[in-house]
């Protein structure tokens, strides 16, 4: 198995190349993007890449061409192997930025201008900053995709990539079964109320004096899911396995087949008749907050509230009252609005089951997320298209 760095090594040794000239024609026709730096003579017409010459000129007419680049935002962790395999068809380079100040200079001076595709992780922020329109603007003209290793790209302005012909991909799939897992946990978790009796249990006084408030069982519950997606879908099936009866909403209702069924409710109907709420919808601007005052007063007192989605599709503010008035009984959270902060109030709650982002952070997931991630660079450098384009750029 290689290391990241012995893969660039090598992959630097070969950064030139013989291209065939059929490689190139079938790259053409599918649009695949090849580095504008060393392209073709000038003389060159698009008529001449229709019309593929006889075999035996091909071979003259072999066009010596640098590898394009791939932009490595993060780390690789796990898939060295699917990564370092990379290297017979891109070059790899990385940032040498420890900062957005730092990596918006090495844009600016040309660093990347080789770069069709960068591979980022959720945690590289903490060098680029958000994606956004400052950053984008910044980027080469050549990058045209962006593979973002997670499921949800609220950290991409996907809206501003686009207008930059910039495609952008993320990693459904991968992620359900391990965040439906945590998801799960937590349902478990805040409706016994375990958070108490581990605290009590750690502080060394056992169950604690007095005794914790009972618990309350999922067999019978309503859990509804907002947002029926890859996880909200997945979840459906383990708590039907626990005893749950479960009902969605969604933007479109979906087919018996997907909904497996749970029954497709309004989103007011969702608020008043479920025991516990699960959040697993992504973050946009229409979703930021979709879960405040107006809608905690719409609930059942006493619900069960959980979040592995992203924490500003709740309005954390809110949340801490309506768990001090008693209107939400518990929550589970996975997720914050201001990760890593915490709100204060959530911490002081012994009623909330706190985990720290931990959704996908099982050493199968995380292996299949770069494995996937790796996939859409692979398509994006050899076809010229991404295998799980965002929803929004999904026509385009
Ligand atoms: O994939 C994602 O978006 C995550 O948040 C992982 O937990």
């Amino acid at each position: 198995m290689l290391s990241t760095a012995t893969c660039r090594t090598l992959s630097s040794f070969a950064s030139f190349a013989f291209k065939p000239l059929d490689r190139v024609l079938v790259a053409k026709k599918r649009g695949a993007l090849l580095p504008r730096h060393k392209t073709f003579p000038s003389n060159t017409s698009s008529q001449h890449f229709a019309t593929p010459r006889p075999f035996s000129t091909r071979k003259d007419l072999s066009i010596k061409m640098s590898k394009p680049q791939v932009l490595l935002l993060g780390e690789i962790d796990h898939a060295h192997e699917a990564w370092s395999s990379l290297s017979s068809i891109a070059d790899i380079i990385e940032p040498k930025a420890r900062s957005r100040e730092e990596f918006l200079k090495e844009c600016k001076a040309g660093a990347f201008d080789k770069v069709i595709v960068s591979y980022r992780t959720f945690q590289s922020v903490a060098i680029t900053g958000l994606i956004d329109e400052e950053l984008i603007a910044a980027l080469p003209k050549n990058l045209k995709f962006i593979a973002h290793n997670g499921a949800g790209y609220d950290q991409i302005d996907v809206h501003a990539c686009t207008k930059h012909d910039i495609r952008v991909s993320n990693v459904p799939t991968a992620v359900d079964d391990a965040t439906a897992d945590t998801n799960m946990f937590l349902i478990l978790g805040a409706l016994r109320g375990f958070n108490t009796s581990i605290l009590a249990l750690r502080n060394g006084h056992w169950k604690g004096s007095p005794p914790p408030p009972l618990g309350h069982d999922p067999q019978g519950k309503v859990l509804g899911i907002l947002g029926m997606g890859g996880i909200g879908r997945n979840l459906m099936k383990k708590a039907t396995a626990f005893g749950m009866t479960t009902q969605y909403y969604n933007r479109a209702k979906l087919s018996d087949e997907l909904s497996g069924g749970a029954k497709y409710v309004g989103f007011d109907e969702l608020l008043a008749t479920s025991d516990v709420l699960s959040l697993n919808l992504p973050l946009n601007k229409q979703t930021r907050h979709i879960i405040s005052t107006k809608e905690f007063a719409k609930m059942k007192k006493g619900i069960v509230i959980t979040n592995t989605a992203r924490g500003a599709v709740m309005d954390e503010d809110a949340l801490v009252k309506a768990l001090e008035s008693g209107q939400v009984w518990s929550a589970g959270l996975d997720v914050f609005e201001e990760e890593p902060k915490v709100h204060p109030g959530l911490v002081a709650n012994p009623n909330v089951l706190l985990v720290p982002h931990m959704g996908t952070w099982t050493v199968e997931t995380q292996t299949k997320m770069e494995v996937w991630c790796i996939d859409n660079v692979r398509s994006a450098v050899e076809q010229g298209v991404l295998k799980s384009p965002v929803g929004e750029q999904k026509d385009t």
